[in-house]
């Protein structure tokens, strides 16, 4: 649903992003992480068609960003960084407003209106003047004018900065119930972020993107190496070739606990390996005590680190 291929931006002598590529499935929610100043907005405001790439092509539902805008702009809602509300408008003149911009017949209006402020909990509030709304309210009408329209795309751009705690999670239900109906793409430099609200993940750091397809919940499938932590009691010595010849072992190191008889052994496979089994048959078959045996599975964060080091991470 959404393509984008070598994107570049430069403004003067800043690269703000350099061949930008990834891809997001229809009815799929992806992250686009990144620490600040990484080029998230900048590719959000190309792909919503507020500014031009230098290089590079992005589509949406087929239609090229720059060269079609017209179509993209009809199949896309956006929810810039700091959305521009009317502050003197009640919600819903703001939201009928916002829908007569897009081109919704008169006869239609009422409907995705209503629908728009149902579906962003905002029905108790749609009386009230925007100024008067709390900053996690002011957020959900920017969501509406952004879905108002009903459009497959929708790109989001930190959709949860400056508000509080309740609000967030508020604001998250919110974006993950519109997966499914609609495509939607969401900048973040939230860890937690694209953990509780996406599928996947795209991380962009210094304007390049350094890691495409990472599932948002790494407990499988995940790129990175798969860790066994194990407790033995006995003699490891016999056992150590046996250990090392599982063909998806990388790495095996022993860490003697209290003497030789008592040994902790940390064994690295390759991704996406269940070799828990293999292991444990060995040790039993040789006479040794399992003591223990642990999988530690990357997580999303130690993805994010080993491409991005420490730093910038909430
Ligand atoms: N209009 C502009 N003129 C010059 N440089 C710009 C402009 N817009 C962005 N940049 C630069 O491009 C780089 C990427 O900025 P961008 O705003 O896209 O990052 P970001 O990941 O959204 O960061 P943040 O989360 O801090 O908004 C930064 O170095 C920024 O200073």
């Amino acid at each position: 649903m959404i393509e984008v291929e070598h994107l570049s931006k430069i403004y003067g002598s800043t690269v703000a992003i350099q061949d930008v590529d990834f891809s997001v499935n229809s009815g799929e929610i992806l992250g686009f992480l990144g620490p600040n100043g990484a080029g998230k907005t900048t590719t959000m405001r190309i792909l919503a068609g507020y500014i031009p790439s230098s290089t590079g092509t992005a589509r949406i539902a087929g239609y090229d960003v720059h060269e079609q805008s017209m179509q993209v702009r009809q199949r896309i809602g956006y929810l810039p960084e700091n959305p521009p509300l009317y502050p003197d408008m009640t919600v819903e003149s703001f939201i009928n407003f916002v829908a007569q911009i897009k081109g919704i017949a008169a006869g239609d209006r009422i409907i995705k209106v209503n629908s728009a402020i149902e579906r962003c909990q905002l029905t108790e509030k749609r009386s009230v003047l925007i100024r008067k709304l709390s900053k996690g309210y002011k957020q959900r009408v920017g969501i509406a004018q952004a879905i108002v329209h009903d459009p497959p795309v929708i790109i989001l751009d930190e959709p949860t900065v400056g508000l509080d705690p309740k609000q967030i999670i508020e604001v998250r239900n919110l974006i993950k119930s519109l997966a499914g109906q609609h495509t939607v793409i969401l900048s973040t430099h939230i860890l937690p972020e694209v953990s509780m609200t996406c599928d996947r993940a795209t991380i962009i750091n210094r304007g390049k993107v350094v890691k495409t397809d990472i599932p948002a919940n790494p407990t499988q499938d995940s790129p990175l190496k798969s860790s066994y932590k194990i407790e033995v009691e006995g003699d490891i010595t016999p056992i150590i070739p046996l250990l090392k010849n599982i063909p998806e072992v990388i790495e095996l190191q022993v860490n003697p606990i209290e003497n030789n008889y008592h040994s902790a052994i940390s064994i690295l496979a390759q991704p996406n390996q269940e070799i828990g089994k293999d292991i444990a048959a060995i040790i039993v078959n040789s006479g040794l005590g399992l003591l223990e045996m642990r999988r530690d599975r990357p997580t999303l964060e130690d993805i994010f680190l080993e491409v991005v080091g420490t730093g910038e991470v909430k």
